[in-house]
């Protein structure tokens, strides 16, 4: 059996009488990347929440490992804005020694704004610092609310090969909620997709062709989202042209990225 650092057995919860997350199954391991993705209002953050235990569930369970050290990177910093607070006030209200957190801002990128105000930093340096928050908990599960929110689209794509590599220093699981469809897909180990239930969950290569996801996503998504993960049998010229014959145009056994 491998060991599980949060395992969701049925986990059901209800607001009134309206079923917002509908007997999910999931397991993180260590390791593990995991990406929730749907429409909105479909079950995402209060899925997350049950895990970090601020949102209790009505049926189901939700078990962590022993011990277990999370860090949670929110969607937005939210902080009263008339608050005086530099980014090492900030830090240090986590409760970490200095050192640790000096050390976090470092390994996010953001070690040279120690002493800058919190109001002042841009998006991406905002995600960067929630990021560093969570890091210098050491943890063994990172739990992420759409971390790229407000960042432009390079500084999305560093961020998540950040997060990737957080993982393989840290050997933690990841699970995290992202509309960023393509770079989720570049991203992570497995997607799932939620709308209450889990539609559809598997290899982000797989999951642009299941039903499920079409259904939920529509056409245009799943199409321009296999454009990225579709296989390769033929071969193409310098013009892209195809070249080989005897295989059907179209079906590709290469990876495309
Ligand atoms: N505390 C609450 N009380 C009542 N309803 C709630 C509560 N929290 C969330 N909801 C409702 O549950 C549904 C799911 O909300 P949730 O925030 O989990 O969705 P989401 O998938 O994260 O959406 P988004 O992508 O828009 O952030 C929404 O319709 C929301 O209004």
């Amino acid at each position: 059996m491998p060991e599980h650092l949060v395992q969701l057995n049925q986990l059901t919860v209800r607001f009134d009488e309206r079923v917002v997350v509908d007997q999910v199954n999931l397991a993180v391991g260590r390791g593990d990347i995991i990406t929730i993705i749907g429409p909105n209002g479909a079950g995402k953050t209060t899925l997350i929440k049950t895990i970090l235990g601020i949102q209790k569930a009505t049926s189901g369970q939700v078990s962590l490992a022993p011990d277990l050290v999370i860090g949670y990177v929110p969607q937005h910093l939210s902080l009263e804005a008339t608050l005086p607070l530099s980014v090492k006030r900030f830090m240090l209200l986590s409760g970490r020694p200095l050192t640790a957190c000096e050390a976090a801002l470092r390994r996010t990128g953001v070690g040279h704004l120690l002493n800058a105000s919190v109001h002042h930093l841009s998006g991406g340096e905002k995600q960067r610092l929630l990021l560093a928050r969570a890091l210098a908990r050491q943890p063994d599960l990172l739990v992420l609310d759409e971390p790229a929110q407000g960042v432009d689209i390079n500084g999305q794509a560093a961020l998540y090969e950040l997060i990737r590599e957080l993982r393989d220093e840290l050997h933690c699981g990841v699970i995290m909620i992202s509309h960023d469809l393509h770079l989720v897909m570049a991203a992570t180990d497995q997607v799932i997709c939620l709308n209450q239930h889990i539609c559809c969950s598997g290899h982000p290569a797989d999951i642009s062709h299941d039903p499920a996801f079409i259904e939920t996503f529509g056409h245009q998504v799943a199409e321009s989202l296999a454009v990225y993960h579709h296989r390769h049998n033929h071969s193409h010229d310098l013009h892209g042209d195809v070249v080989t014959e005897n295989e059907p145009h179209g079906a590709c056994n290469h990876e495309h990225h």
